[in-house]
């Protein structure tokens, strides 16, 4: 038997107008993070590693060791005057073959004429300019391949006497990095982006700064104002608004946002603004002249992430904005070559994106010190709980020699926030803002999510049904619970004729990847995933979400379905449900109802059905360790309050709309005409909601 309930007008989502991919590729999942240091031999030929963010370029010519050397000669000097000698090797095979981000025309030496980056040694830049900016490696642009050449198509900036000297504009690198106009894979906003503004968003803490209105008016450092307008934003979302305003106010901040809403650019707004402003930090005292097997990189800011794909997803999105910046992006995750990820990060390593395990495995290497960093992110922070990262994440933050939460700034973003990330919070931040843009653990509007009555032997007919009614051209990610099943439902998709790629952990890293890459292209029109595709996927066309088995995890569902309905387009997600998932009636029905979703009647028959087992939420329980279905009112229903307030620590509480920040900042919680479909604004929700989670 199958029942539906369908919802509103929405559609799939005009998938045209969805934004382009950010190469994402390859995957991650417990194992892989327990796993997180291992690596792979650099061989050479066509089975070589190439990591997923340097897939799918094209070779540039190997850069004449030669001329590389006389181009070193030829820098700043200024490596030397902190301990940095110039790295002369050969590029590496692979980081050739990987190259050519940048399109090597341009020559950011030229950019600024007589400002320490002529060509010539320039004695001013010995003493101020701050040097590492020679070649791209891995946070660059240019990706000649050269460890020892310097800006081949550099279309990066320098710090010099005191000043932020901007790159030279590189149209190659331009296209590379944003997509030419027509690009159908350049991100596009859906027809709901406005609405982001008519969500309603709180803020707790003390003395909480008005947030931004918009790009224009916010006073943001030139170059990060333009390559903003480059990669096709013309207006902050919510948590952008909120996130630079606090970043000028040096807040620390803890963001709950919707999947989908711009949390990157939430963080990494702020933090590039202000280091766009303010220049390099200093290597400390001591720690300058190096051999250069023990060359440390002193990063201004970590951002740490779950995932491989997630991670790497972030690093091309700071490729973005770092562009023509004297900010040198870099990213390391496990299950990728170490011995490469070394040497890009000797390179030049500013801003580093990276998985807890690896950074542990280069900081025992003595090849990254924290105690420059002055940003400190976590991202996705309750998934890397969840996959067992705390020790490696309090050893980073407590135990090495990152300085203390007083002397840096820490931001904390997710969709979900359960209780022991909020824990967490307590240590490593200071004085924070918790904001919430729409309710904790949320799913956004956009996405229109179904649920179908399906038994279990009936699954695979109703599958096949819904792909051949899904618009053409469409993505389909379909979800579910075990590899085995994984690999089978792809099997009987690809025997029915749909052309479907399977993901899952016990694939090699090479297969998830090729698997990822024939979606995200189209080539393979369905994704049958395990969790390791939950979050951070950003791909573009991903109309619909099918949760062929349903999680037993709330915020797993969440995550899920935010694979669809991002960037203000409109997404599907449908979930097969039968009595075998009685247990999750009930937080399903909250979800649905949170989002202004129709219920069906016979998930309010089932949850009737599972008893009040007080089996409670707990972390993002869907139905954990209750199988009875019991129930409690989920915690971000009406518990999704900053938890100091439940222990009387917080400073004031404000409410209100995205839409209403234009006008100076005005966060009057009772001033709602209907926010967003109607969502009523928190603070006029139930009166239990400070205490639930505990
Ligand atoms: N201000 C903006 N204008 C236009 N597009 C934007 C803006 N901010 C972000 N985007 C785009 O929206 C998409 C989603 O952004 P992002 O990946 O940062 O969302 P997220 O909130 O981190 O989602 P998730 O919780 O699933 O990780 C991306 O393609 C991004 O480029």
């Amino acid at each position: 038997m199958t029942g539906s309930s369908t919802n509103k007008n929405n559609v799939p989502g005009n998938l045209d107008q969805q934004f382009a991919g950010l190469g994402v590729n390859g995957s991650n999942d417990r194992q892989n993070a327990n796993n997180n240091s291992s690596s792979r031999p650099n061989a050479t030929g066509p089975k070589r590693y190439i990591p997923p963010h340097l897939r799918g370029k094209a070779p540039t010519t190997p850069v004449d060791r030669n001329t590389a050397l006389e181009r070193t000669a030829s820098w700043s000097g200024d490596i030397s005057a902190r301990g940095r000698s110039p790295s002369t090797e050969r590029p590496a095979p692979a980081a050739s073959n990987q190259a050519a981000r940048d399109g090597g025309s341009g020559d950011a030496r030229g950019g600024r004429g007589g400002q320490g980056w002529s060509g010539r040694p320039d004695p001013m830049a010995r003493t101020t300019t701050w040097a590492g900016r020679r070649d791209d490696g891995p946070g660059g642009y240019g990706r000649s391949g050269s460890s020892g050449g310097m800006s081949r198509g550099g279309a990066f900036g320098m710090w010099a006497n005191g000043k932020h000297v901007h790159g030279q504009r590189n149209q190659r690198t331009e296209i590379e990095l944003y997509g030419s106009p027509d690009d159908p894979e350049r991100m596009h906003t859906g027809i709901n982006f406005e609405k982001y503004d008519d969500i309603p968003v709180e803020s707790s803490g003390s003395n909480v700064p008005d947030p931004i209105s918009n790009f224009e008016e916010a006073d943001l450092e030139p170059l990060l104002r333009e390559n903003i307008k480059l990669s096709g934003y013309t207006v902050p979302t919510p948590v952008q608004k909120w996130s630079i305003s606090m970043g000028r106010a040096g807040r620390d901040m803890m963001a709950c946002a919707q999947t989908g809403s711009g949390k990157t650019g939430g963080f990494l707004f702020p933090i590039l603004n202000e280091s766009f402003r303010t220049g390099p930090a200093e290597i400390p005292a001591g720690e300058g002249r190096q051999s250069y097997r023990s060359r440390k990189a002193y990063p201004i800011a970590l951002i740490l992430s779950p995932t491989r794909e997630l991670t790497s997803q972030i690093y091309e999105e700071a490729r973005k904005f770092c562009y023509r910046s004297w900010v040198r992006p870099c990213v390391v995750y496990g299950g990728a070559d170490i011995g490469q990820q070394l040497r890009q990060v000797e390179r030049g390593c500013d801003l580093l994106v990276a998985t807890p395990g690896r950074l542990v495995d280069l900081i025992e290497r003595s090849r990254i010190s924290l105690r420059n960093i002055r940003y400190l992110v976590l991202d996705e922070a309750d998934r890397m709980l969840d996959m067992g990262f705390e020790p490696q994440i309090r050893r980073i933050v407590e135990g090495e020699d990152m300085p203390g939460v007083n002397e840096r700034q820490t931001l904390m973003f997710s969709a979900t926030f359960p209780k022991d990330i909020q824990m967490l919070a307590q240590d490593f931040l200071r004085d924070y803002i918790f904001l919430t843009v729409g309710r904790v653990g949320s799913t956004s509007e956009n996405i229109t999510q179904r649920i179908e009555y399906v038994e279990d032997e009936d699954k695979l007919s109703l599958l096949l049904d819904l792909l051949a009614s899904t618009n053409a051209g469409g993505l389909t990610l379909v979800f579910v619970e075990t590899k085995r099943m994984a690999d089978r439902l792809s099997e009987e998709l690809h025997y029915n004729n749909v052309h479907a790629a399977a993901i899952h952990g016990d694939r090699t890293q090479r297969e998830r990847e090729r698997a990822l890459e024939s979606f995200r292209t189209g080539r393979a029109s369905v994704l049958v995933a395990t969790a390791v595709a939950a979050r951070g996927l950003d791909i573009p066309n991903v109309g619909h979400v099918i949760n062929y088995d349903l999680p037993t995890d709330t915020d797993e569902y969440v995550h899920r379905v935010g694979r669809t309905g991002r960037a203000g387009n409109t997404g599907i997600a449908t979930s097969f449900f039968n009595r075998g998932n009685r247990g999750v009636a009930r937080n399903l029905i909250d979800l649905l109802d949170d989002s202004n979703q129709e219920v069906p009647q016979f998930l309010r028959v089932v949850a009737r059905e599972g008893g009040f087992g007080g089996r409670g939420r707990g972390r993002g329980g869907f139905g954990r360790g209750g199988g009875g279905g019991g129930y409690q009112r989920s915690q971000f229903a009406r518990g999704d309050r900053d938890f100091r307030q439940s222990h009387g620590s917080s400073g004031n509480s404000n409410s209100g709309f995205g839409s209403r920040f234009g006008g100076g900042g005005s966060r009057n919680a009772n001033n709602s005409s209907g926010g967003f479909n109607n969502i009523p604004p928190m603070s006029s929700m139930g009166g239990d909601s400070k205490n639930s989670w505990f």
